[in-house]
């Protein structure tokens, strides 16, 4: 997947994602280069939780696209986890589920052969999602839709969890109890998780470490670690936490 010549050091213990990109550049439509990452190096320990915060059109998605495999034209290198099965699932804007076949057949059909039989009743049950098993994608709302791509996620039991904007274009109701769902669903069954937002409370809310970029090509602006517990994130906490970021990162809110 990258140019892994050696193996680099373990991310915070064994098992964690650590990613080294050192350059990586696009062909423009006028055939000139377009330098989308200078030098983004960042770990994420096992079974926590990061969040990639910057402009937009700084880098993200191309970060996570590298991580995911999907472009391995890049200079640097990655370690991706290597606890249980060392699969990774993707979660994206759009929850691109197969529109012939119910919720449980989206979900199972991405289960691992060996998993084929699994019992997925607590899944369903922990993202609201029972009673929803037999319907069809156009039968959902946008937030169950999502909610279905959750759990398609977390069935396969990935060792790494990539979310790319999970919770954009959805009313805040919505996207407030999706994220509280997704905090549940994941303190169930910890895996690293590594997610894109433009959204700092999001950031705020549901990582242990925030990784700030800066303007295109991207370099990493800083990083913050969050010790609090999930459970103790009240709203004055939120508060707090996100003004001492505003005052350590100008123009981040
Ligand atoms: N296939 C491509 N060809 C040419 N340029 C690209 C390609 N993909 C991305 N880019 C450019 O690379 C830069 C980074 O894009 P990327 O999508 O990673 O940014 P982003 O931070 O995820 O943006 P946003 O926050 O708007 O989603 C942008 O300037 C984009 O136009």
């Amino acid at each position: 997947m990258s140019n892994l010549s050696k193996p680099i050091p373990p991310a915070g213990g064994p098992g964690g994602l650590a990613v080294e990109i050192r350059g990586k550049t696009f062909r423009g439509a006028d055939g000139g280069d377009v330098r989308a990452i200078e030098n983004v190096a960042f770990e994420v320990a096992a079974g926590r939780f990061a969040t990639l915060i910057g402009p937009s059109g700084c880098g993200k998605t191309t970060t996570l696209r590298i991580i995911l495999g999907l472009d391995p034209d890049f200079k640097g290198r990655l370690k991706l986890p290597a606890d249980g099965a060392g699969r990774v699932a993707a979660v994206f804007q759009e929850p691109r589920l197969l529109p012939w076949r119910s919720v449980e057949e989206n979900v199972r059909l991405a289960l691992p052969e060996e998993d084929a039989g699994r019992d997925l009743d607590p899944l369903f049950a922990t993202l609201g999602l029972t009673e929803m098993r037999s319907r069809y994608p156009s039968e959902l709302s946008l937030g169950l839709a999502r909610r279905v791509s959750l759990a398609r996620a977390f069935a396969i039991r990935p060792s790494l969890l990539i979310l790319d904007e999970p919770f954009v274009s959805l009313d805040e109701q919505t996207a407030t109890r999706l994220r509280k769902l997704l905090i549940e669903v994941w303190s169930a069954r910890p895996t690293t998780a590594l997610m894109v937002t433009h959204n700092l409370r999001e950031a705020v809310q549901l990582s242990d470490r925030i990784v700030f970029l800066t303007e295109r090509p991207a370099r990493i602006r800083g990083v913050h670690d969050i010790v609090t517990p999930h459970g103790e994130r009240d709203t004055r906490w939120r508060e707090t936490t996100l003004s001492v970021i505003a005052k350590r990162y100008s123009g981040v809110l």
